[in-house]
Parts: C-alpha cells; structure tokens; sequence
C-alpha cells in the first residue's frame, strides 16, 4: 500500500475501527496520527495500535496527505472553523467525512475552501476487517481514489457510488446495520435468559448462532439467504411457528420501514448541520 499519512481527527468509536483494520491490513503505524480531545481515547488508540496521537488537531493535519474527519456530525462546523483560522495551509490536502448526514458542498462550506473531498460511509465490523465502506467524491483525481480504495479495503469491501445521495442509502444497508443485527441478537439473548441460562451461556450461545449463520451466508455464495432459512424450517415444526410469528408481526416491513426512517434522519441533517 502507498504510504501516504492519514490524520484521523476525533477518534471515536468509527475511526478506532478503521485504524484497527487498517493496522491488521499491514498499513505502517507511523502513518497514522490519531486526534482526540479525550484523553483516555487517545491513549487507548496510540496503545492499541503503537500509532502517533496528539491532541492537537492542527499539528496531525499539517503533518497528513489524507485528512479523516470523524467527530459527530454536530461537531463538525466547529472544527472546520479551528482548521480554517489555523492559518496552516490545508487547501491542497485530500479530506475524507466519515459523517453521516453533511454534504460534500456543505463540508467545503465549512472549511472555506473548495478542498478535494471524499465521503465515505464506512461501519464498525471494519476493525475486524470485515467492514463495508461506500465512497463517494466528484472533484479527487484517479490516484486520489485508488489511495482511498486501498484504505478502506484493508478495512473489507469498498463500493463507489456515483450520486452523493446513495450515500444516505448505504447508511441504512451497512453503516447502521449492525445495529439492526445487534439488536435482533439481543433480544434473542434476553430471551434466552429468561429461559433459564445463566448470563454467560446467553452470551455465548447467542454469539455462536451469530457467527455460524453469518458464516453460513458468507461461504454458501450458491444459496440465497432466504434457501438458507427454509433449511431451518421443517415443515409444521418449531422453526415454522417462530417463523410465522414474526411474519404476522410484519417484520420484513418493519425492517423496511426502519432503513426508511434511517434516510429521512440522514436527509433531516443534511439540513440541520
Ligand atoms: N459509529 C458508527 O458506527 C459510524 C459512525 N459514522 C460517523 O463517524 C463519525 C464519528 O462517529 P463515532 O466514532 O461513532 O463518534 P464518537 O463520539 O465515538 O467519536 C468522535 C470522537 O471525537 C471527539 N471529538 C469531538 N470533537 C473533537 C475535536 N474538535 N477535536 C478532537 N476530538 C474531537 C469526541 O470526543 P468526546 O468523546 O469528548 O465527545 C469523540 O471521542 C460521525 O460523524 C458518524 O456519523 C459513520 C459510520 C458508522
Ligand atoms: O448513527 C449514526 O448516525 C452513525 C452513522 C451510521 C452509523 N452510525
């Protein structure tokens, strides 16, 4: 991979993930400069991954090629502005928004400056390499966006996107989703408890179905998920009742209406913000 640096600035839970996989993917710690106003994450970072932290947003973006900006998308007008009254010269630096919900125009907006911008939406299973990242820019060049593929796809799969307003579509396919699975493996774990199993049994049972199944999808390529799901199901047995619950309750729409709420939020602040 070519060694460009990346500066991460607000190292939270999402860049901490994209850090991890990229570290398991063999990109050179030294770098990798992360940034946080918080103490504690920034040192648990710089420990776990033996890569460049400080907490001075500025010196980390003098220093990169590559810019990830990935503080909460209420907190981004204000460092946009620290970076733009900083008086370094960023203008030529590749910017990279993991933020839901700020448009490209927006974010240049922001920072004053017509600066060369891709977004990405990117989810936590990136820090066991097994993340989905869509891209989006319209103004870097091929070279620009090799780099960024290179990236994120130590991080698992990338997908470029051709309009900007996909991006709002891929949050609520893969950058929210695990929430969704969590969730649905929660109150499977709820239940199991109130079956009986201790805490630890919950746990691990539940972890196990989650990781056979997804296995199962993953390495059964032939298979459609829901050939997957009729193999479970013996006809008039235990698996057809749970099944039939869950239909009458509508949680295909359900889930449907979920990933819609998911867009309307990410269009509300693209208005907001
Ligand atoms: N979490 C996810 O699954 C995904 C998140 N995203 C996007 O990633 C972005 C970050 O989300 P996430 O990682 O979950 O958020 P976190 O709050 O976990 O991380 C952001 C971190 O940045 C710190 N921070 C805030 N402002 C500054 C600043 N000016 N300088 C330095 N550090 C700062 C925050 O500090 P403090 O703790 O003090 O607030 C926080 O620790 C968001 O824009 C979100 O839309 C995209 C896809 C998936
Ligand atoms: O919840 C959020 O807004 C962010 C974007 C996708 C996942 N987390």
């Amino acid at each position: 991979m070519s060694q460009n640096t990346i500066a991460f600035i607000g190292t939270g839970n999402m860049s901490y993930a994209i850090i991890g996989g990229l570290i398991n993917g063999g990109f050179a710690p030294n770098n990798i400069i992360a940034t946080n106003r918080n103490a504690e994450k920034l040192a648990k970072v710089g420990n776990d991954f033996g890569i460049q932290v400080t907490n001075d947003n500025i010196k980390a973006i003098d220093q990169a090629d590559y810019v990830v900006l990935s503080v909460k998308p209420q907190m981004m007008a204000d460092l946009c502005r620290t970076i733009k009254d900083s008086g370094i010269a960023y203008q030529d630096k590749v910017f990279i928004s993991v933020a839901a919900g700020i448009k490209v125009a927006r974010l240049q907006e922001m920072l004053d400056h017509p600066v060369k911008m891709i977004r990405c939406m990117p989810n936590t299973p990136s820090l066991q390499s097994k993340g989905v990242s869509g891209l989006f820019s319209n103004n870097t060049s091929e070279q620009e966006k090799q780099f960024a593929t290179e990236v994120f796809s130590a991080t698992g799969i990338v997908t470029w996107l051709s309009e900007e307003d996909q991006i709002n579509d891929i949050i609520a396919v893969t950058g929210s989703s695990p929430a969704y699975v969590f969730l649905f493996l929660e109150a499977i774990e709820q239940k199991a408890k109130e079956l009986g199993f201790n805490a630890e049994q919950a746990r691990e049972l539940v972890q196990q179905v989650a990781v056979g199944a997804s296995d199962m999808v993953a390495k059964s390529p032939d298979l459609s998920i829901s050939q997957l799901r009729a193999n479970v199901t013996s006809k008039g047995g235990t698996t057809a009742a749970a099944i039939a619950h869950l239909e009458q309750q509508n949680l295909t729409q359900t889930v449907a209406d979920a990933m819609d709420a998911c867009i309307a939020r990410a269009q509300q602040m693209e208005q907001e913000f």
